[in-house]
């Protein structure tokens, strides 16, 4: 038998030869990529270059032209997308998604109820999930109040204490820091790397490229739907195909 001193991280989730098509439009087209354990993992690109339908494609939101979906050692790409949720895999969207009459505890409770809460003791264990929740995103003593009292910073911190009220193994976010001033994107940024250290996976898109490569600890840069770089995310963003990309389109203001 073979000793393995160091152990290799676990995959989490593998992406092969994934396309998404729209008729026409090739939105994504042909990404593979593999997200190992315990790490934040960042997709960075220029508008209309795939990102959010990449993380649509994973969480099954839009079905999948061709290719192949695991989720550890599991083929998911027929799954439906509850499915996928009810496995581990939560996600954040673009835009706030609160429920405005609701309080934060309310919001929060969503995300913990999904997991599943029909019997007493199921309810007890998803209101111990909350109340984690809210701790670790630093929500403690706004419990009560509602979405629209919140700051807009706040507000994202609570769909993050939603998303990993259900104790996830993969979180997805899409913009987390999209309309904060730098103090929200720094804190943001902080409490990700604190569900880091806690274990937790996470692939997010972001436009903000020092954002991703402090907080990242391996880019994808996507362009025209595919990957057009990958790796340690200084010399991702240093990479000529990457800045072309971003240049081209954007001015000096990305990368
Ligand atoms: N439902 C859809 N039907 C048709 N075309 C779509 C659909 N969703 C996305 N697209 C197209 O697919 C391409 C990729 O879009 P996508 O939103 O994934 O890019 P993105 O990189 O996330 O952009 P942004 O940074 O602006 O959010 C774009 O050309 C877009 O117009």
């Amino acid at each position: 038998m073979t000793e393995h001193t160091t152990e290799a991280p676990a995959t989490v989730l593998r992406a092969e030869d994934v396309a998404v098509h729209f008729g026409g439009v090739k939105a994504v087209d042909g990404v593979s990529l593999t997200l190992t354990a315990g790490r934040i993992f960042g997709i960075l690109g220029p508008n209309g270059s795939g990102k959010s339908t990449l993380l649509a494609a994973l969480t099954r939101l839009v079905p999948l032209t061709r290719g192949r979906l695991l989720f550890g050692d599991r083929p998911y790409e027929r799954a439906q997308p509850h499915i996928i949720a009810a496995r581990g895999v939560a996600r954040t969207f673009q835009t706030v998604r609160l429920l405005p009459g609701r309080t934060v505890r309310d919001n929060i409770a969503l995300g913990a109820e999904s997991a599943g809460s029909r019997t007493r003791q199921q309810r007890r264990r998803a209101a111990e999930r909350v109340d984690r929740a809210i701790e670790r995103a630093g929500l403690t003593g706004l419990e009560r109040h509602h979405p629209d009292e919140l700051s807009y910073g706040y507000q994202r911190r609570v769909e993050v204490a939603r998303a990993i009220a259900s104790e996830p193994t993969l979180l997805l976010l899409d913009e987390p820091t999209a309309g904060m001033n730098r103090q929200e994107r720094d804190d943001i940024a902080s409490l990700l790397r604190d569900l880091r250290e806690e274990g937790l996976t996470q692939l997010l898109i972001e436009h903000d490229v020092q954002m991703m490569v402090d907080t990242c600890d391996h880019l994808f840069a996507m362009n025209f739907g595919a990957l057009i770089a990958e790796g340690e995310p200084a010399a991702v963003v240093r990479d000529p195909a990457v800045q072309e990309a971003y240049l081209g389109k954007h001015g000096r203001t990305h990368a």
